[in-house]
């Protein structure tokens, strides 16, 4: 299923502060979006209000299919994920529980997606003792198990070490090319070389450029873009 999003004058404001908008575009069904921009650009709240867990102050946004279709086929992994007090196996098992799939599906999905993340070996160990890469990997697998339509990601690989890293990236390559719709933030301008099929650069909770990311990483169309990408400080 390809969903299509319209932001018009999508407008977030908290205590009094326009954090976001007003933005207006429309996200389209496909590909890899990276969402880039410096610290406090509104990038995680651009993610929130796409997902429906970001109230809007006005404006709107609309799926191109009713919102809680929508928000049924959309997943979300937080920068931060958190896991259940329970083994690496249940906590891969409960977005398939929550939706009362057959037992035996679960059971033959989870070993599959635990294979999947490479963390077969860890099923039975208590989600909570792995490590950072580890956790993250259950969070990406917990958030595909249920192949959703779009997959929303919050810094996936903040703090990750390279090879966590290379792993993850490797999941959501194989879950584009699966059909999942992926629109993900990252600090990391390597990751979002690597990843990006469009850019959406955001300043200061301005929609400030978006374009094909080949275009963008060579060719900035603003001062602002450009000097974000050579590292300098913009706000
Ligand atoms: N609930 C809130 N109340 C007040 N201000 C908020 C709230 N949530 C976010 N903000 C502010 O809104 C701005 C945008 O925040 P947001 O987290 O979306 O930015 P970001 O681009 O994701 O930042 P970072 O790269 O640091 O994660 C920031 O200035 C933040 O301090």
């Amino acid at each position: 299923m390809s969903m299509i999003a319209t932001l018009t004058d999508a407008t977030v404001k908290r205590r009094g502060k326009t954090i976001l908008g007003p933005i207006n575009f429309e996200l389209a069904p496909a590909g890899i979006t990276i969402v880039l921009g410096p610290n406090g650009a509104g990038k995680t709240t651009l993610l929130k209000v796409l997902h429906g867990v970001e109230r809007l102050s006005s404006g709107r946004i609309q799926w191109s299919v009713p919102d809680a279709e929508a928000r049924q086929s959309q997943a979300y992994v937080f920068q931060s994920p958190i896991m259940l007090r329970r083994t690496v196996g249940q906590n891969l098992a409960y977005p398939l529980k929550l939706v009362k799939a057959p037992k035996a599906d679960i059971a033959r999905r989870v070993a599959a997606w635990a294979d999947k993340t490479g963390l077969a070996d860890a099923i039975d160990r208590p989600a909570t003792r792995l490590s950072g890469g580890e956790k993250q990997k259950l969070a990406l697998g917990r958030a595909l198990i249920r192949k959703p339509a779009v997959l929303f990601l919050d810094e996936p690989c903040a703090n990750l070490d390279g090879r966590s890293t290379r792993e993850i990236e490797a999941l959501l390559a194989k879950a584009h090319a699966d059909g999942t719709r992926i629109i993900m933030t990252t600090h990391d301008l390597g990751q979002a070389r690597r990843l990006a099929q469009d850019v959406i650069f955001l300043l200061k909770g301005q929609y400030h450029d978006h374009g094909q990311a080949a275009a963008f990483f060579s060719k900035p169309r603003t001062a602002e873009a450009k000097s974000f990408l050579q590292g300098d400080i913009v706000e």
